[in-house]
């Protein structure tokens, strides 16, 4: 297996590539739409029981990229493979030991939450008729929609969609749960749920892969981040491994950032400015040495503090110039059905 490295200088050291079992693994894998190119090249290995995170921009390709795993459309290009079966011409065999969340197909707008579960339950091969209400209401109550779950779907917030839609995806144990933004359109409360959910699954050896544009999101769950740009993956490894990539730093506040750039430059530390202060180079001198040189030359520290190096400075670069989701408009990832195979080059 190839070693996968960060693009772009990044890091210097290539990641270790997984050895273990995967569950999912792309090669080659290539969508485009008319003249658009939403997906290329894309090698990606989830490891059997990773949570792995899809990180990137807006239109990075991380939905096109769960769609093809999933089945839901055909790769111009490439392969992918899902718990050992090749996608999309043995779904049949794959996809029932897979819960996932996705864009669409929608639920019944006119049926409550519960309803809606009730028929998907009763198309679940491994629940027979007697075991479909409780694996209902289980659901329901493990994503905190019981008591709405009377309600019609139709006057369900975003969030609440949401949630019914992880329910649908946890009717029956599963190996894997592949969830594309999961934590859209919840408040704070939700998305503490949804962690704790994910890390559920993980705890019974259940692999997720997680798609997110929120860098917090994803070093807060995962043990695993592949880091896709442009439709392309630019790193992918182990969560720890790609925190540490990069030149490590000391970010040190304080209000003189003036004369702290000027002692350190005088002290031969490169630094640089940024937000919090300024960021010193721990590959030319130590922590204690970059605090020392400061004190010395009357430099006001309030506060210092290791950088995260790898994936928040890969992911600041990648969304450098772009909106970061913040003009993004609000999406029902569950009711918009449109099926596009038919718009293949
Ligand atoms: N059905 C489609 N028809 C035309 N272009 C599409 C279609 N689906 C995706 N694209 C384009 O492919 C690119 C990748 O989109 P995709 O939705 O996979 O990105 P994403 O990373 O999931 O983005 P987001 O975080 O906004 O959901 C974008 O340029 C998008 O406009």
């Amino acid at each position: 297996m190839r070693t996968v490295s960060v693009d772009g200088g990044i890091a210097d050291h290539p990641l270790s590539p997984p050895t273990g079992p995967l569950a999912a693994r792309t090669r080659g894998l290539r969508k485009t739409y008319g003249p658009t190119v939403a997906v290329d090249h894309v090698d990606l290995d989830v490891p059997e029981g990773a949570v792995l995170g899809m990180l990137g921009p807006n239109g990075s390709g991380k939905t096109t990229t769960i769609r093809m795993l999933l089945g839901l459309v055909r790769p111009t290009a490439g392969e992918a493979t899902l718990l050992g079966h090749a996608m999309p011409d043995e779904a049949g065999h794959a996809l029932p030991d897979v819960g996932a969340l996705v864009e669409g197909p929608g639920f019944h707008p006119f049926l409550s939450g519960r309803d809606n579960l009730l028929r998907l339950a009763a198309a679940e091969p491994r629940l027979g008729g007697g075991d479909i209400p409780g694996a209902v209401d289980d659901a329901l109550e493990r994503v905190g929609l019981t008591a709405a779950a009377r309600r019609r779907y139709r006057g369900y917030s975003l969030g609440m969609k949401q949630r019914l839609g992880l329910a649908a995806a946890l009717l029956v144990p599963r190996r894997m749960v592949v969830l594309d933004e999961p934590t859209n359109g919840l408040d704070p409360a939700g998305t503490r749920e949804i962690r704790s959910i994910i890390a559920e699954l993980h705890a019974s050896g259940v692999t997720v892969l997680v798609s997110s544009h929120l860098l917090a999101e994803v070093e807060a769950t995962c043990t695993h981040v592949a880091v896709l740009h442009a439709g392309t993956v630019v790193a992918q490894g182990e969560l720890a491994e790609l925190l540490e990539t990069g030149n490590p730093g000391l970010v040190v506040s304080t209000p003189d950032t003036t004369a702290a750039m000027e002692a350190l430059r005088g002290g031969r530390i490169p630094s640089r400015l940024v937000p919090e202060g300024v960021r010193a180079d721990l590959t030319a001198a130590t922590a204690p040495e970059v605090v020392a040189c400061l004190v010395r030359a009357g430099v006001p520290v309030h506060e210092a503090r290791r950088a995260r190096t790898g994936l928040e400075d890969l992911f600041a670069r990648l969304t450098q110039g772009e909106t970061n989701g913040e003009d993004r408009p609000e999406r029902d990832g569950l009711s918009d059905v449109v099926e596009t195979d038919g718009e293949d080059t």
